[in-house]
């Protein structure tokens, strides 16, 4: 965690949303504060990605704000929104690579679409990136000739390629097996700590995901049930934040000295 964690870097204020008559998100408050990795859980289809396409202004709320670094992206014009987009990378679920581009032009792409950079300027940037991610010697590639998680990895570098204030993360280890997720907390965590960027990471992979989190947030019911620590978030007394906390990481005792233990082991 950083020692300006106390700037907040997005916040949503009574954020709604409904897709014709069903109502996804119904007042949501969340504050991301600057430096940290916040992690947003709940159970599939609740609105979690609703949520990271409204921060990344994709998508406009019916009613409320999103404020990131103080602009409120509801009202402000087209251009000064691609400016603050230029501030944030973005790492989906499928890496979205162009399977036409090399792996190193995958990486350079966003440097050569927004950027008035040289090719020198860009090959020194892209190698570093790819070094980063161990991805030396993978920059003639094609997609199709490699592995999923080395796709994932160039998703990574290409997140991290403008030098990002904020990065989205949308479930960034679906389909890999545990031997590959961890190589992606690991870069994950070694390139956050080196670049200092603001993480934002949508996921189920609970209870793996609380080590990287400094706050973990709940989505259930339309809302933000809590955003806290993962040491908090464990012992909460929300019913909704225990009964998810039950669910995906078996139950929990009353007594102070047992929880202790539960999230200790599990943590
Ligand atoms: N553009 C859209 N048009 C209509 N409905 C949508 C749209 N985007 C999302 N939804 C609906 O909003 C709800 C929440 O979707 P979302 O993808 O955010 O859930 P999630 O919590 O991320 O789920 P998962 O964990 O399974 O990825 C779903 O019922 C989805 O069908």
């Amino acid at each position: 965690m950083s020692d300006n964690q106390e700037k907040i870097a997005i916040e949503l204020i009574d954020v709604h949303k409904s897709f014709g008559r069903q109502q996804v998100l119904r007042g949501i408050n969340l504050q991301v504060r600057e430096g940290t990795t916040t992690v947003i859980v709940g159970a599939s289809g609740q609105g979690k990605s609703v949520i990271l396409k409204h921060m990344l202004g994709l998508i406009r709320p019916d009613r409320g704000q999103v404020r990131v670094f103080g602009s409120d992206l509801t009202r402000i014009g087209k251009k000064q929104l691609n400016k603050i987009r230029t501030d944030f990378g973005v790492l989906f679920q499928n890496a979205a690579l162009f399977d036409s581009l090399t792996v190193f032009d995958n990486v350079a792409l966003p440097l050569r679409e927004r950027t008035d950079a040289s090719e020198a300027e860009i090959r020194d940037n892209v190698m570093d990136k790819l070094a980063m991610m161990d991805l030396e010697g993978a920059e003639g590639k094609y997609p199709a000739q490699i592995s999923g998680g080395m796709r994932k990895r160039v998703g990574l570098a290409r997140a991290l390629v403008l030098q990002p204030r904020i990065v989205f993360f949308d479930e960034p280890t679906t389909g890999l097996d545990v031997h590959k997720s961890n190589e992606i907390y690991r870069l994950f965590h070694k390139t956050q700590a080196k670049l200092k960027y603001t993480a934002v990471i949508v996921s189920h992979d609970v209870p793996k995901i609380f080590k990287l989190a400094d706050y973990v947030a709940l989505l259930a019911e339309g809302v933000i049930q809590g955003c806290m620590s993962p040491e908090e978030f464990q012992l909460s007394k929300n019913p909704l934040i225990r009964d998810f906390v039950e669910t995906t990481m078996g139950p929990i005792y009353s007594s102070a000295e047992e929880e202790d233990s539960v999230l200790y082991e599990t943590v």
